[in-house]
């Protein structure tokens, strides 16, 4: 990471899906340690709290589940990231549920007009409200920042879309609904499937990635959603999928893009403390964030 100093965010939030707890996620990472982690990397920390999440009564009617509560916490998570940006600091949000990526995303286009994106995650998350299986914002955040669904959402930052589909890399799918799989082929995005985990190896994917990235874009932002790991690494996701990435893969993973000083804001989604084991995800998350900002074994 070229930058000294990070700036954390965290962004308590539970309503772009349907189960308790994922909203004690940024509790549950910085009790585990991040800050003084990174400090011992020779960081500057600058935590700057939570972002307040509106005290709204869940509407599991609508088939957007929370849309308007969603679209005010993306606006302030887009602002308060814009500001990190602005500051020359990078920025490093702890989620809630993987709805937030649409405010990262939204902060940090601005100053990346060719932004690329890293979505490690066992699922595709480009749902639309008319795909959605679930009305849950938190399969729709990819789509939503590709330009897709519900225009409060697309919206947000005042202009759309803030990616490319060219300059999209997701890693580690193995749950992808069927109009998901539709819009990878119809727009050819470049998806590393398990499949392609066991077959290439992660050292040959992250390899790839970067080389697919690295000339087109100018910036490189990194979703990371702990369900990407099998979960008998990250038990405490909300959307549990076996056959996932192992724990030493995935610090390859980040260890590898550590190296190339490329990635210029990160976030770490989908925590959650209520069905976890003795904080064994929030511990393991605080590990995967340390391989990230360039920690070692030796
Ligand atoms: N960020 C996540 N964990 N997303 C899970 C999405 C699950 C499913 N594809 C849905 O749209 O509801
Ligand atoms: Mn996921
Ligand atoms: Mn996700």
């Amino acid at each position: 990471m070229g930058k000294k100093t990070i700036s954390m965010v965290g962004v308590p939030m539970d309503l772009g899906q349907s189960r308790r707890g994922v909203d004690m996620g940024p509790a549950a990472i910085r009790y585990a340690g991040v800050v003084e982690r990174l400090e011992n990397l020779g960081y500057e920390i600058n935590d700057l709290g939570n972002i307040e999440i509106e005290n709204v009564g869940k509407d599991a009617k609508r088939e957007i589940r929370n849309v308007n509560a969603i679209v005010e916490v993306n606006r302030k998570l887009a602002h308060t990231v814009e500001k990190i940006m602005e500051e020359g600091s990078f920025p490093l949000v702890l989620g809630g549920d993987h709805s937030i990526a649409i405010g990262t995303i939204a902060g940090v286009s601005k100053f990346f007009h060719q932004l690329g994106v890293i979505w490690y995650d066992a699922h595709g998350d480009l749902n639309t409200p008319e795909t959605s299986p679930s009305g849950n914002i938190h399969g729709m955040p990819l789509a939503t920042s590709l330009g897709l669904g519900e225009r409060d959402l697309v919206n947000i930052g005042g202009y759309a879309p803030k990616l490319k589909y060219e300059n999209i890399v997701i890693i580690g799918a193995r749950s992808l609904d069927e109009g998901e799989k539709d819009l990878i082929k119809k727009k050819g995005i470049k998806v590393y499937t398990m499949h392609e985990v066991d077959r290439m190896g992660m050292s040959a994917i992250i390899e790839e990635t970067i080389a697919y990235l690295k000339n087109k874009t100018d910036g490189i932002h990194l979703s990371f959603d702990l369900d990407a790991l099998d979960p008998i690494y990250a038990p405490g996701v909300g959307t549990p999928v076996s056959g996932g990435v192992t724990f030493r893969e995935t610090h390859l993973a980040l260890e590898m893009l550590a190296e190339t000083n490329l990635i210029t804001s990160a976030e770490f989604v989908e925590v959650n403390p209520i069905l976890d084991e003795r904080n064994k995800t929030g511990s393991l998350t605080v590990e995967l964030i340390g391989s990230l900002f360039g920690e070692r074994i030796l």
